[in-house]
């Protein structure tokens, strides 16, 4: 047995057995013990499924996703959304539905050619689909986004979006676009949401972020000049704060909080977080 959450290609969907977790457009079957469940047991509920994927194994066990036309009623469950697992619970099992919930997303739009609207069929032994039509592949879609925290001595750069829970404040994002580098796309975005000039950009680590399919690269950067001026729509306010007068801060498992956590515990000589994958 392998301990632990190991993605695969494809799994033989005949072969009998494993877990399997459901996926609606209200998030993810769970009980009591969570959103695993036998996978046979999970097939005999009279659930409306659409597509059923192998996904990878969990200590050992092979697991399966299924995805639901709808959200059906099992007695003793509910649904949960993909965020609610990762604000709370075992961060492996958020990591196997933020897998899955990326594999089911991708699949069903990619069921047909984007080129010629033909059918498309899996490929064997790849996570792939492909048109026999026109010879097009087509891949789970990762989309890199940057994210900086920009700092000026004991001062940290926060800004909040309107869509953010009431008064949290967090650091800079935003999508690459082709033809850019990642520093091309963090000084872009920096000057796009703030008009702030910065310097001495450092890599930091990453994080997978399955909403619906982020590849989020985090930075540190120094501010170097300019004067705060919020992107309009975008950006509803954005502030220096003091790190030791710090405002509501994102879900601690986000690299957004990393990153702050990190700077504040490296400026305080504190012990460093850790940043979860
Ligand atoms: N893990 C974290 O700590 C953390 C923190 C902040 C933001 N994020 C994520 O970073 C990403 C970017 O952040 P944001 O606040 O700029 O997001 P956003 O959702 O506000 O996106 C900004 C704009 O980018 C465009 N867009 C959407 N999807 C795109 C894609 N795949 N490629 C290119 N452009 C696209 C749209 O015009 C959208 O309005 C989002 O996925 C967000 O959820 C993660
Ligand atoms: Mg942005
Ligand atoms: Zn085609």
């Amino acid at each position: 047995m392998t301990p632990g959450w190991i993605t695969t290609t494809l799994l033989d969907n005949d072969a009998p057995g494993g877990w399997a977790v459901a996926r609606s457009r209200e998030g993810f079957l769970h009980d009591t013990n969570g959103p695993l469940f036998p996978r046979e047991w999970l097939k005999r509920q009279d659930l409306p499924v659409f597509a059923e994927h192998g996904i990878g194994h969990l200590d050992g066990e092979p697991v399966y996703l299924l995805e639901l036309d709808s959200p059906a009623d099992v007695p003793g469950c509910s649904w949960q959304g993909l965020r609610g697992f990762m604000l709370q619970g075992d961060h492996t099992l958020y990591k196997v539905l933020g897998y899955a919930a990326q594999i089911g997303t991708w699949a069903r739009e990619h069921r047909f050619c984007g080129s010629c609207g033909q059918a498309m069929v899996q490929v064997p032994r790849e996570r792939a689909m492909y048109c026999q039509a026109c010879d097009l592949r087509s891949y789970p879609r990762i989309s890199p986004s940057m994210i900086v925290l920009v700092t000026r001595g004991d001062d940290i750069l926060l800004a909040r979006s309107p869509r953010f829970v009431t008064g949290v404040y967090s650091t800079l994002a935003g999508f690459a676009e082709p033809g850019e580098s990642a520093e091309d796309c963090l000084i872009r975005e920096v000057r796009e949401e703030v008009q702030l000039e910065v310097k001495n950009i450092q890599y930091m680590g990453s994080q997978c972020w399955p909403f619906p399919h982020s590849m989020m690269l985090g930075f540190h950067a120094e501010y170097a000049g300019g004067d705060i001026v919020p992107q309009a729509d975008e950006i509803e306010d954005a502030q220096w704060f003091n790190i030791h007068e710090l405002p509501p801060l994102p879900a601690s498992r986000s690299i957004a909080r990393y990153l702050i956590d990190l700077y504040v515990a490296r400026r305080l000589g504190h012990a460093e977080p850790v940043l979860p994958g």
